[in-house]
């Protein structure tokens, strides 16, 4: 392909996409629209086999065919061979181990793009900071993220949705605007790393959390309360560790909470659904079939708060329901009859820390 055709500011490329589940395919189908060449690699040799045959994803994104520029392929050499993107599409638990073994095929002036939303259960890392640990930290410079509410069920099929794109270094963010930037593909830039990430790794607790609530036979008030309060937890964790308060009012933060807390499309609010109705977590995770990364992120999310003494008590009752066997209504219950507080004070106690990074144009507010 020539390097001389573009599309809007950005070449005609040779993406690799890792990861044949429902986003891979999905980002895989929005990138060959744009005219660029993809390689999705998957790991399993029978599922890229039935990619090829059937051009569809029958397992984990059904109803969405394969444009001609999409090229399954189970050998992660070929993927990568060439590829000036890579974008990172495996599960957070798998996205250490994926990367280890892609690290030395990735040629070294590519972009890599993670479009995974969890923290590192073992070591509570961003997986950005797993990234910085396995490639260097002059890597970072070519790393960014891709987060926002965004359902492969919906970005497969051209249906409008906006997302964000956030880089340590600001420039690799706007390559990554511009590269997934389509008619129904709004991306917005943040120079707010740690939020963007902490923002679409944290919603997912609360969406199993609302799923929960769902499954009791709860109404949208209680609904309200935890998408609303969960924010509140979010946002406290998130300023302890260094994020702009404001990033979790944005798409990152209110916005996938409100997509992942109420659209079927979710699986962490299915899995959630099927707790409050009785299932077992194993139960639950066996009757969605597909990743719900909330359980490990609420892992992970308990023990971070705990270590930095940040109250998240929506996730702490979501632990309790997911790994100590506590009732769902017993959580519910819990969390109704906490000590008084005011709302405006305890936001006024988040004691923000964000200082302006100096490479973001307009200081990274939106003009
Ligand atoms: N599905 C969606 O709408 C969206 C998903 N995401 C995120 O994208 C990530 C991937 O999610 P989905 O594609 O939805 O998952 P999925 O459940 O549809 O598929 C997961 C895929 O990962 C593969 N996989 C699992 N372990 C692996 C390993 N060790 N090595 C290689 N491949 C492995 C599975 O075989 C499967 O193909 C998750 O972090 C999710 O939160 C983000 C935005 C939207
Ligand atoms: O992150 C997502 C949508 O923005 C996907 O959410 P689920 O993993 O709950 O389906």
């Amino acid at each position: 392909m020539s390097k001389k055709q573009t599309v809007r500011g950005v070449s005609l490329l040779r993406v690799a996409v890792l990861g044949g589940g429902g986003w891979g395919t999905a980002l895989s189908c929005l990138l060959a629209r744009k005219g660029h060449a993809v390689s999705l690699w998957a790991r399993r040799p029978e599922h890229v086999a039935a990619l090829v045959r059937e051009r569809e994803n029958r397992r984990y994104l059904p109803g969405v065919f394969l444009p001609e520029g999409v090229n399954p392929t189970n050998s992660l050499k070929d993927a990568l061979a060439g590829a000036a993107v890579v974008v990172f599409a495996v599960p957070s638990h798998a996205f250490r181990e994926v990367l280890r073994t892609a690290l030395p095929l990735i040629p070294a002036s590519a972009c890599v793009v993670n479009v995974a939303k969890g923290l590192e259960e073992e070591t509570l890392l961003r997986l950005s900071e797993v990234y910085g640990a396995e490639a260097g930290e002059e890597a970072l410079a070519r790393y960014a993220v891709l987060s926002g509410p965004s359902h492969a069920e919906e970005v497969g099929r051209d249906q409008p949705t906006a997302v964000v794109a956030a880089a340590p270094r600001y420039q690799t963010a706007e390559f990554v605007q511009e590269l997934f930037m389509g008619p129904f593909f709004r991306v917005y830039t943040n120079d707010d790393l740690v939020g963007v990430e902490l923002g679409g790794a944290l919603k997912n607790i609360i969406a199993l959390g609302t799923g929960i609530c769902e499954g009791i036979g709860f109404g949208d008030n209680a609904k309200a309360a935890l998408i609303t309060r969960g924010l509140a937890e979010i946002t406290r964790l998130g300023v302890r560790l260094g994020a702009n308060p404001l990033t979790f009012a944005g798409l990152t933060g209110l916005g996938d909470l409100v997509v992942t807390c109420t659209s079927m499309h979710s699986r962490n609010r299915r899995a959630g659904i099927e707790i409050g109705r009785g299932k077992t977590l194993d139960a639950a995770l066996a009757a969605v079939g597909m990743v719900v990364e909330g359980v490990r992120t609420t892992r992970a999310a308990h023990t971070l708060a705990r270590e930095l003494n940040v109250a998240m008590p929506v996730t702490a009752e979501t632990y309790r329901v997911l790994f100590e066997g506590l009732s769902p209504l017993e959580a519910a219950r819990n969390l109704m009859g906490r000590a008084r507080t005011r709302e405006i004070e305890e936001v006024c106690r988040i004691k923000a820390t964000w200082t302006v990074r100096p490479d973001a144009p307009g200081g990274g507010v939106e003009k």
